[in-house]
């Protein structure tokens, strides 16, 4: 803790951070929190999972008077998923400052959100479509705001929320500080932030790699065909705890997410097709562990932070290489080690040299897993599920029985059939995914530009076609 008073942060936030298990600032944090303390506006760069969220939470607290009932602070973020989620984290770093934070999303009840803003929350979290119906509606105002920070500003740009993020700073007094984070910083960033920061501080966390080193990178060579039957096998193999698949467009992720399933895994799909309601419900369920596997378009690349989340697998190779570093960051945060498991078709390997070639980080390619490799997986998941009971204990009334079987049957007769019984084959119900077309190589290298919207997009607040062009082809 002593390391976050030397940052000059109010006793009732240190109180939170002690709730919270924080011990101490990660490096973002400590380099942007005393600069923005001092009124400065930033653009801040730091890896996936190092906390930028706190980094500029705590200061957006810390300029909060909870003697005015007035909106001071907007959190705009380009994802609804992500507005629940850092409205939770500043609610949690407010919690003794009395300062309450509330999320303004699309595909909610708009109404619902007019009596919440009754409620008086000094700070906002929005999409910036939902903004700007409240901002018309003048059920929001921003004349008050004294903060405002585009968390993945990157890729509210990449969605085309540029007018809308215009029009939304235009309406705040010019002497707000302006704050801009990602873990990707393209140059484009540059011109927002010239024309809307004044004498901005740089700070990016220099890091020889753009990915967090906790995170081991393979990627696998195969035939589009050939993918389903091996995510089963890797799933089976490496057992994660929680894990993210990702696909390329809606209709994969419903088509995987069905598959999985009807092999008998705990996985359920998100794409900005969904209702609102059952978006928030799987992340939900997934967040408590409920489904163990999360298939996801890119609406769960930037920001989504789940404990527990030990394996990425791109189940398509994704169209950029801050994709990339997205995707495979929501794994390895907050100091845990984590795997990324790319499927590359020969036609994308390009792609993937791209890729390194960005993150400064090699991808060590591995040997396609064979059936055999799968159903070792599961005879050692069942090993292992045996010791544990072992070491539990509590067999006693079990140990009469055993004996008594004992005298009567081969113990390894006996042992095998114990494991057999727990060991989950491998099952093999024929799966027909749709074929994707591979990735065309003139997609990378240009222009920065993100192809047209694989998702996301329907649902997104303004309902205005996002894309004109991009290297995206079915
Ligand atoms: N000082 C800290 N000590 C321990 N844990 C922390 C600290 N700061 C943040 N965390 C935790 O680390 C996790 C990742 O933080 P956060 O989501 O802010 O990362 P991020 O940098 O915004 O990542 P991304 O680029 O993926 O959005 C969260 O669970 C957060 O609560
Ligand atoms: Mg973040």
């Amino acid at each position: 803790m002593e390391k976050f008073k030397e940052l000059g942060i109010s006793d009732s936030i240190i109180r939170s951070l002690s709730d919270m298990g924080f011990e101490e600032p990660t490096p973002i944090q400590a380099q942007a929190i005393p600069s923005l303390l001092s009124g400065k506006d930033l653009v801040g760069q730091a890896q996936t999972g190092t906390g930028k969220t706190a980094a500029f939470g705590i200061p957006l607290l810390e300029n909060i008077k909870t003697d005015t009932g007035v909106i001071q602070g907007i959190v705009l973020t380009p994802t609804r998923e992500l507005a629940i989620q850092v409205a939770e984290e500043l609610n949690k770093l407010g919690q003794h400052a009395g300062v309450h934070t509330l999320p303004i999303y699309g595909g909610q009840d708009i109404y619902r959100q007019i009596k919440a803003l009754q409620r008086r929350p000094r700070i906002i979290v929005a999409t910036p479509g939902r903004l700007m119906d409240h901002m018309e509606r003048r059920t929001i105002k921003l004349a008050d705001i004294k903060m405002v920070v585009l968390d993945e500003a990157d890729e509210m740009l990449n969605m085309g929320f540029i007018e809308d993020i215009e029009k939304i700073l235009a309406a705040m007094p010019e002497s707000r500080q302006t704050l801009l984070f990602s873990a990707t910083m393209p140059r484009q960033i540059q011109n927002l932030a010239q024309r809307f920061l004044k004498d901005p501080e740089l700070i990016s966390i220099k890091s020889k790699e753009v990915t967090v080193p906790l995170i081991e990178q393979h990627y696998m060579e195969l035939q589009d065909r050939q993918k389903f039957d091996v995510l089963c096998r890797l799933l089976d193999i490496q057992s994660p705890e929680l894990a993210i698949v990702f696909g390329r467009t809606k209709r994969r992720v419903d088509e995987l997410s069905e598959a999985l399933k009807k092999r008998g895994y705990s996985a359920e799909g998100i794409h900005g097709d969904l209702t609102q309601a059952k978006r928030d419900a799987v992340i939900r369920q997934f967040r408590e562990s409920t489904i163990e596997i999360l298939v996801a378009t890119d609406v769960a690349a930037r920001g989504l932070d789940v404990s527990g989340v030990t394996h990425v697998y791109n189940f398509d190779i994704p169209q950029d290489p801050e994709s990339y570093v997205h995707r495979v960051g929501r794994t390895g945060r907050a100091g845990q080690t984590g795997l990324a498991m790319t499927f590359v078709i020969p036609r994308e390997l390009e792609h993937l040299r791209s890729i390194e070639r960005t993150t400064k980080r090699k991808i060590v390619r591995m040997p396609v897993p064979t059936l055999t490799e799968a159903i070792e997986g599961q005879q050692r998941l069942a090993v292992e599920k045996l010791l544990n009971q072992i070491e539990e204990g509590n067999l006693e009334q079990y140990r009469g029985r055993a004996e008594d079987l004992l005298t009567e049957t081969d113990s390894v007769a006996l042992v095998s059939a114990a494991l057999k019984l727990l060991t989950k084959e491998p099952d093999t119900t024929p799966i027909k995914i749709t074929e994707e077309a591979p990735l065309r190589s003139r997609s990378y290298g240009g222009g920065r530009r993100k192809p047209p919207a694989p998702d996301a997009r329907k649902g997104a607040p303004t309902g205005k076609p996002r894309y004109k062009s991009g290297g995206f082809k079915k």
